[in-house]
């Protein structure tokens, strides 16, 4: 999308046609800055350190990574330690298992030879898959936002949102904040309410970044704060991303997000989740079950980084030092607290049986 009137993706191949350009999110709001990645395990540390994140955005950045390696190492031996290497980056977000499973599928049956072109040539695909998956989501998702619109002629649609899954969560358009813009587009009355997202603050940093540079009216709230503007009326749809949906239609994201279905339920709000088919994973059946939580370093809730009034970038402590913190970097909401599944293929309902029938490819998937 956007930046300063220059169109950017979050990730891309570089002109050299083998190292992999990413903008560095750790470094947004303040700093725009570009990182350049050589390496299988450049990529992979930026998944892990979240140089690079959001689950779409994971999946093409490991994607590349396979591509980095094969440059490296194209044998067997190779193949499998580059799949090892980038699979443990992070444990929760399905798409970083599918785009691995994707690039293996395409290697493993060609010559070690001619592995890296067909590395970079599938690489590319998924990423140029990810953006039009996202175009689809963006339409689906439009008729949402339209809906309301007609029923309040004149005045705006109030969106709220957690976390990032915006445009840098994917390669491009976002996969929540997709519908958002295209409405934007079509100069539809909309503003967004946008959580922080403690503790890496992804929507204070990332989303109000993204909305920002795309003109997008928006607001960010602290976290607590999205119950009682749903009390008062003040929000007519909740539309969040997700980093894996399991069969029952249960849907895995951002820590936080199940407390804002909860009150979005308690005030009839629409809850939305916007995800791509890469997302969908039939084999797990419970999501609260079965889904792994990561849990990320504790500095992450001790510590913010922020501008100083001089302008400089700098780090505080804000826990007491002693005080044991705990980390959960995802939480899942049940399906029976989720109005609808925003996908490329249209609006579905939370289950196994809509999933299943949109989208019978990923069922297949799963047994791999
Ligand atoms: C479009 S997926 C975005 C999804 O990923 C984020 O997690 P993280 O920033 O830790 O990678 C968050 O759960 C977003 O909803």
């Amino acid at each position: 999308m956007k930046v300063d009137g220059k169109h950017f993706r979050s990730v891309w191949r570089e002109r050299d046609g083998w190292s992999v350009g990413a903008i560095d999110q750790r470094r947004l709001p303040h700093e725009f800055v570009v990182a350049r990645l050589t390496s299988c395990e450049d990529a992979a540390v930026a998944i892990r350190d979240m140089l690079v994140r959001g689950a779409p955005l994971i999946g093409a950045t490991a994607a590349y990574g396979m591509a980095l390696a094969m440059r490296e190492d194209a044998s067997d031996a190779g193949l499998k330690r580059a799949y090892e290497t980038l699979i443990v980056a992070r444990p929760t977000a399905i798409n970083l298992k599918w785009a691995l499973n994707e690039m293996r599928a395409a290697l493993a049956p060609v010559e070690p030879l001619e592995r890296a072109e067909a590395a970079y040539a599938r690489a590319d695909e998924i990423a140029e898959q990810d953006v039009e998956i996202n175009r689809g989501i963006a339409s689906n998702g439009l008729a949402l936002i339209e809906a309301i619109a007609a029923k309040k002629p004149g005045e705006t649609v109030n969106l709220l949102t957690h976390c990032n899954a915006g445009w840098l969560a994917t390669v491009d358009w976002g996969t929540a904040t997709a519908p958002i813009y295209l409405a934007h587009e079509r100069g539809i009355k909309i503003h967004v309410w946008v959580d922080e997202t403690r503790p890496r603050n992804q929507g204070a940093s990332l989303t109000a970044w993204e909305l920002g540079h795309h003109g997008v009216p928006h607001t960010v709230i602290p976290d607590n704060t999205g119950g009682h503007l749903m009390q008062h009326g003040m929000v007519d749809l909740a539309i969040v991303g997700t980093d894996r949906v399991a069969a029952n239609g249960d849907v895995c994201n951002k820590i936080g997000t199940y407390l804002k279905a909860l009150a979005a339920h308690d005030n009839n709000v629409p809850f939305y989740v916007a995800l791509p088919s890469p997302t969908i994973d039939f084999a797990v059946s419970d999501g609260i079950r079965d889904i792994p939580i990561e849990q990320r370093s504790g500095t992450e809730v001790t510590d913010m980084t922020g501008l100083t009034a001089g302008g400089r970038l700098e780090t505080v402590r804000i826990v007491p030092e002693g005080s044991p913190v705990a980390n959960y970097a995802f939480d899942v909401t049940p399906a029976r607290l989720v109005t609808g599944l925003i996908t490329e293929r249209g609006v579905l309902k939370p289950d196994r049986a809509s999933l299943a029938a949109a989208f019978p490819e990923r069922i297949a998937a799963a047994a791999e």
